[in-house]
């Protein structure tokens, strides 16, 4: 403040933060600050910024106000009152001590004059031979630093050095006499002090700077009066403050450009005004009347500084526009998340459709369950390797062309072919008019029409194909084949001289002379056929069955109580111990009688001369030894995964002579899969089903209904006594031929015959059931019953025992089917390739016919 008061016009704080200006008497404006300020508590608010720019921040002090108002004052200080700039260079250097870093700290102090730069720091020229001072130039760094060249720049160790310094950098400083002050700044005096940290990277930057700016004071020429140069000088100052006034309204405007370079004071503050620079300043203000003007503008000026804010902050219409944008970036992923979503489900979609198209079967049983019905004229010739029935398939038509099925695809995945109609179909199979049997060859019932030759491959997959033309698929048959090791081969009754070409490990001409089912002649050639084609099969070409030829049956001789626990089918199947039997005292007679007369004398009859001594039995052995089979209780084999129950066989044969009266249960007649019904031609015939579980009972009842069809079906309801679409029927009377031809054929001679048949009761010929009758029980709950029918069963519940073994050679159905059913056991133990071993085999087929 200068001795050149006047009158003062009271500027009022009102608070720390206020000041009220009364313009008249009855008039006044008020100002808020961040801070209004007592002498005493200005450093308070510097040692913030000085914080700051340890931490690599630059800064900006400055003091602002009219001439003559104490900012030089207020800067500089005395010596013993430091102004703001010796303070907060002690203020850096305390605290760069009390840091952990070190930092390198230099002084530079420079004057712009008449809108020149002069550094302070050098040597003025007195005399015109001194030598003139490099001119200082502003340059921008590639990083956007300001740097001024050929500034001294002193690098300063203490506070002491820099304030030495500072002192000799004051002495320079270009002041004269006004009329409003007499030691008038006539420049603007800026002291920079640098810091340079290498070892900081939580600092801003390396290399900081806060700059201590005393500027010039605005006056008013017509009041200072002001002449010549002093005249210049208030305009140069003048007009710098007014280019500082300028940037720091378009800082606070947040315009793109501001405009730094209209003045050396903004150049060299272009890096401390803006950007994350911190900038403290200082309003000066003159407490007299006549200067209210001055007062006025300078609080407006630092009414416009206080609302700059520096930094990214956005502005309204940026901040909308930002808004604007992430919305519809949002909309965006929002669809791209929906698209997404439906592709992904469509993958997985036709992921399921390709799982189940290339699905493998698990088991022929499924490839049957998938086969297609008689509907199609081919379509029980072939296998289906998949099941696919439940797999809806996208038509053909609806799948791209690279999705369509190949050949090799089909054979492979499973993919049957759509009918002609281009319908999917799910492929069902019904009762088959063709047979299966592995390696064998095997008529076929003329059923269907086609009239070729083909052999299918169990693990082919071309149940389904529409096959128009057979010759056309001849090569895809053959292919089929190459993949297998089990062929089979389906043949249609007329092409029977074909077969031999093409069946697979039969011996030539077998089947050429076997006879003709419709004939009824049992043509025993045929088992001397088989029995060469046993032998032909020794050969361990079945994985599986390559020891069976060591297999050793052991039969309990009947009396003797085996006791233990119950066998496994795998003991069994080694010989071991069969399931305890306890025999009667009814049949102990029996007993004795079948022990005489195959001179058993040991506790257990055994036919190893028959299975031993061979490497395979014979089938002609096998019959030769029928009777001793008939011992055979609850004898297991199992080839696969079949277990064939021969149960309650003998018990049926046992039948003490003199126990005529006894009424044995009515033996299980089969698993819940047989059936029974009666065609219109009479034929009785039985259908056994698909075994249940693996399992296939054979019991008595097979021996006294004239006929038997073993077939395979689908399911257990299906087609069950359907007329017509069984593939064996036998009437009774050729069964009866058969058998009589059989029984001579083997070598049962009569002695034997009567000798066993003695030791059964006949069923007599008025009580014999008729062929309703003789449906069994398992049959009740299997077949079609109504409550008439239901009646009549009632009466086989209890319907006596029937002589299996033919009394006379007119019943010996029971005998050829005794032999059937022995030659089906017979083929489980030397797994002889059944299917399943369920009847449906051809083998057995075959040897009925
Ligand atoms: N707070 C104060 N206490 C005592 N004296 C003061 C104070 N403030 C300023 N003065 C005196 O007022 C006179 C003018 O002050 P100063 O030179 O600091 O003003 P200025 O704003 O720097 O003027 P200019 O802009 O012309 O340089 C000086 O003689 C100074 O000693």
């Amino acid at each position: 403040m200068g001795e050149n008061f006047g009158r003062l016009r009271p500027v009022i704080a009102k608070d720390s933060s206020n000041v009220l200006l009364k313009l008249a008497d009855n008039k006044s404006k008020n100002y808020s600050f961040d801070k209004v300020f007592h002498p005493d508590e200005v450093f308070s608010e510097v040692e913030p910024v000085i914080k700051s720019v340890l931490d690599g921040y630059n800064a900006c002090i400055f003091a602002y106000g009219q001439t003559g108002t104490g900012k030089s004052f207020t800067m500089e200080g005395t010596p013993d009152s430091p102004g703001i700039v010796p303070r907060a260079i002690e203020a850096i250097f305390k605290q760069a001590m009390e840091s952990n870093h070190a930092f390198r700290i230099s002084f530079s102090m420079l004057e712009i004059y008449l809108g020149s730069l002069k550094d302070l720091l050098v040597t003025q020229p007195t005399k015109a031979t001194d030598p003139l001072p490099p001119c200082l130039s502003i340059h921008t760094e590639p990083k956007g630093g300001i740097e001024i060249d050929n500034l001294v720049t002193i690098q300063v160790n203490d506070f002491n050095q820099a304030l030495r310094l500072y002192r000799l950098g004051c002495r320079f400083r270009s002041t004269a006499s006004t009329n409003s002050n007499r030691t008038s700044s006539r420049s603007h005096c800026m002291i920079r002090i640098s810091i340079t940290c290498f070892d900081a990277p939580e600092r801003r930057r390396e290399k900081n700077k806060i700059w201590l700016v005393d500027l010039g004071g605005s006056e008013r020429v017509l009041k200072t009066k002001a002449r010549g140069r002093r005249l210049d000088e208030g305009k140069a100052i003048n007009l710098s403050l007014s280019a500082l006034g300028d940037v720091i309204y378009a800082l606070q405007r947040r315009k793109r450009h501001v405009p730094y370079r209209n003045s050396k004071l903004t150049q060299v503050l272009k890096d401390s005004l803006g950007e994350d620079s911190k900038t403290l300043m200082l309003v000066h203000v003159s407490p007299k009347e006549d200067d209210l003007c001055e007062t006025i503008c300078s609080l407006n000026f630092a009414t416009r500084v206080k609302s700059v804010h520096l930094g990214h902050e956005d502005s309204n219409e940026a901040r909308d526009q930002k808004e604007v944008s992430m919305k519809n970036l949002q909309q965006k992923m929002k669809k791209i998340e929906e698209e997404r979503l439906r592709v992904r489900g469509e993958i997985e979609n036709l992921s399921e459709k390709l799982e189940a198209l290339t699905r493998p079967a698990h088991s022929f049983q499924e490839q049957l369950e998938v086969s297609h019905s008689s509907e199609e004229p081919l379509s029980n010739l072939k296998c289906k390797k998949n099941k696919v029935d439940d797999v809806k398939v996208a038509p053909m038509s609806q799948l791209p062309r690279f999705m369509s099925a190949t050949l090799c695809s089909r054979r492979k995945s499973g993919i049957h072919l759509h009918n002609s109609e281009g319908k999917d179909r799910a492929i069902r199979r019904k009762r088959p008019s063709s047979h299966r049997a592995e390696s064998v060859t095997f008529p076929v019932k003329n059923k269907s029409e086609y009239n070729s030759e083909h052999s299918i491959s169990r693990s082919s997959c071309l149940v389904g194909l529409n096959v128009k033309n057979s010759a056309d698929y001849e090569t895809e048959y053959s292919q089929e084949t190459l993949d297998c090791d089990v062929k089979i081969e389906t043949f249609l009754e007329q092409d029977r001289s074909q077969r031999t070409s093409i069946r697979q490990g039969a011996p030539p001409g077998y089947l050429e002379k076997c006879g003709s089912r419709k004939t009824g002649k049992f043509n025993t050639k045929k088992f001397s056929k088989v029995d060469d084609w046993l032998l032909h099969k020794n050969e361990p070409t079945i994985a599986g069955f390559t020891h069976r030829s060591k297999r050793v049956l052991t039969i309990p001789i009947p009396g003797k109580k085996h006791r233990g626990r119950e066998p496994s089918t795998a003991e069994r199947l080694c010989n071991g111990p069969v399931p305890a039997y306890e025999f009667t005292a009814e049949n102990t007679a029996s007993l004795n009688k079948m022990k005489k007369q195959f001179d058993v004398k040991g506790d257990e009859l055994s036919i190893p001369e028959v299975i031993t001594e061979r490497p395979l039995p014979m089938l002609k052995d096998l019959f030769e030894m029928d009777s001793r089979l008939d011992f055979i209780s609850s004898s297991h084999t199992t080839v696969g995964q079949t277990v064939i129950q021969m149960q309650d066989f003998r018990d049926r044969l046992l039948i003490d002579d003199n126990n005529t009266s006894s009424t044995p249960s009515l033996p299980d007649i089969c698993c819940g899969t047989l059936n029974q019904y009666r065609d219109d031609d009479e034929l009785y015939t039985m259908s056994i089903m698909q075994p249940v579980k693996g399992e296939l009972y054979c019991s008595e009842s097979m021996l006294r209904n004239g006929g038997c069809t073993f077939s395979p079906s689908e399911s257990d309801n299906s087609t069950v006594g359907s007329k017509g679409d069984s593939g064996v029927s036998v009437s009774i009377s050729d069964l009866d031929s058969l058998c009589e031809q059989a029984s001579t054929e083997i070598g049962v001679n009569d002695n034997e015959e009567e000798e066993l048949d003695a030791s059964f009761e006949p069923f007599p010929m008025e009580t014999r059931p008729s062929p309703l009758t003789l449906r069994s029980q398992r049959a009740l709950f299997m077949n079609e019953v109504n409550q008439k029918d239901l009646n009549m069963h009632q009466k086989d519940l209890n319907m006596p025992y029937i002589l299996s073994q033919g009394s006379t050679h007119s019943e010996g159905t029971c005998y050829v089917l005794k032999k059937k059913i022995q030659i089906l056991f017979a083929s489980a133990l030397l797994g002889l390739g059944l299917y399943d071993l369920g009847f449906d085999n051809d083998f057995f087929h075959g040897l009925m016919l």
